[in-house]
């Protein structure tokens, strides 16, 4: 059995649940939007811009991590330039292997430029129909609507998740620094998403530790969540190999609750030390829910596949494996039943079984 090589992955179809807009932009586009607004950018060509800010990023705390995306948020002020991006971001997907994406932003975060929310959802919209067109259908592409957690506007970006929930938009999210700011400030916004029957996910555990994945899921009701790599934090595992779960851990494991895992990126914020120590390997190994995922692919500088990749060389994944994260992920999704289980059954099995077949 040889191990999946970098090329074959990227042919493998992948899904992504974890994927920010203004966190995967091409270089090339933010030098040339940069130009027409008149922003300053810290350097000046595409290869050194790609390169700052996958340093910048690596600073070892999500505060510092964060502040990369002014430089990205910046140029995505106009309907033009959304549409630009979320088009890119499509095309992008799809030459990674992506068949199934939840792609999201916080819309309070473009309306600088004169766009309503309503006008800056319908722009990302426009971009994600227009690639998704250009693939000829190889990909299926959903947003999610993401309030900044230091800010007040939860509820009118829930309100605007669900107004938008049959055209495009699949949930909603809440992101930022999470340290000071618990999701349960946020509770009365996620209590109205619960009475309309919709989904959501929650940055938790990322940057803070047990309580807040504790306030996610048992206080706000998160149908996922956004890293939860922390919770770690309830589970020992004692000198003889002994694997003891906490009570937090044991629930989120026996309920199913899916982690959006991104390796890389917890690295650069300092919530994971190396791919080869990260928490995802142990709790690949104790079957939690666990799906792979980006998060940011500029600040990274990474892919499904680069993702995917560092994990089978970190620890020795097989097909099977990229396979299990795979089927996790696209059961985790925030797509109707029918539809999830069209593209496990259609694209995902029949791809997989020829690659294991193969090696
Ligand atoms: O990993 C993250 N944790 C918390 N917040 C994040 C992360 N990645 C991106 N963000 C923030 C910065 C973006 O501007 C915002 C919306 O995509 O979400
Ligand atoms: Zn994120």
């Amino acid at each position: 059995m040889t191990q999946p090589t970098l090329e074959e992955v990227r042919r493998a179809p992948k899904v992504v649940l974890h994927d920010h807009l203004d966190g995967g932009l091409r270089p090339a586009t933010v030098v040339e939007l940069a130009r027409e607004v008149g922003h300053q950018l810290p350097v000046d060509d595409a290869e050194s811009l790609g390169r700052w800010f996958a340093e910048a990023a690596d600073s070892g705390s999500l505060e510092r991590y964060l502040e990369t995306f002014d430089h990205t948020v910046a140029v995505m002020q106009t309907h033009d330039a959304l549409v630009r991006v979320a088009r890119e971001f499509v095309e992008d997907l799809v030459a990674d292997g992506v068949v199934y994406a939840e792609v999201r932003y916080a819309p309070e975060q473009h309306v600088q430029g004169g766009l309503s929310l309503d006008e800056v959802v319908a722009a990302v919209q426009e971009g994600f129909d227009a690639g998704v067109e250009a693939a000829g259908g190889r990909i299926v592409v959903r947003q999610l609507l993401t309030a900044m957690r230091h800010q007040a506007r939860s509820m009118e970006i829930a309100e605007l998740a669900v107004a938008w929930r049959d055209r495009g938009v699949a949930g909603f999210d809440i992101a930022g620094a999470e340290a000071g700011y618990p999701p349960t400030r946020h509770l009365d916004a996620f209590e109205y998403l619960q009475r309309e029957n919709s989904h959501f996910t929650i940055h938790a555990g990322e940057a803070f530790g047990l309580p807040s994945i504790w306030q996610a899921i048992q206080w706000c009701g998160a149908d996922r969540l956004g890293h939860g790599v922390r919770i770690i934090d309830d589970i020992t595992v004692d000198a003889d190999g002994q694997v003891t779960l906490g009570r937090l851990a044991a629930y989120v494991r026996d309920k199913r609750i899916p982690l959006e895992m991104c390796p890389s990126s917890n690295i650069q914020t300092g919530a994971a030390e190396s791919i080869s120590t990260h928490p995802i390997g142990l709790l690949t190994e104790l079957r939690f829910r666990v799906t792979v995922n980006t998060d940011n692919r500029l600040m990274s500088g990474t892919s499904m596949t680069q993702e995917m990749a560092l994990l089978v060389e970190a620890f020795g994944y097989g097909w099977e494996d990229l396979r299990w994260f795979t089927i996790n992920a696209m059961k985790s999704a925030f797509l109707p039943f029918d539809e999830r289980l069209a593209i496990i059954d259609e694209v995902i099995k029949p791809a997989y079984a020829k690659l294991i077949d193969q090696s």
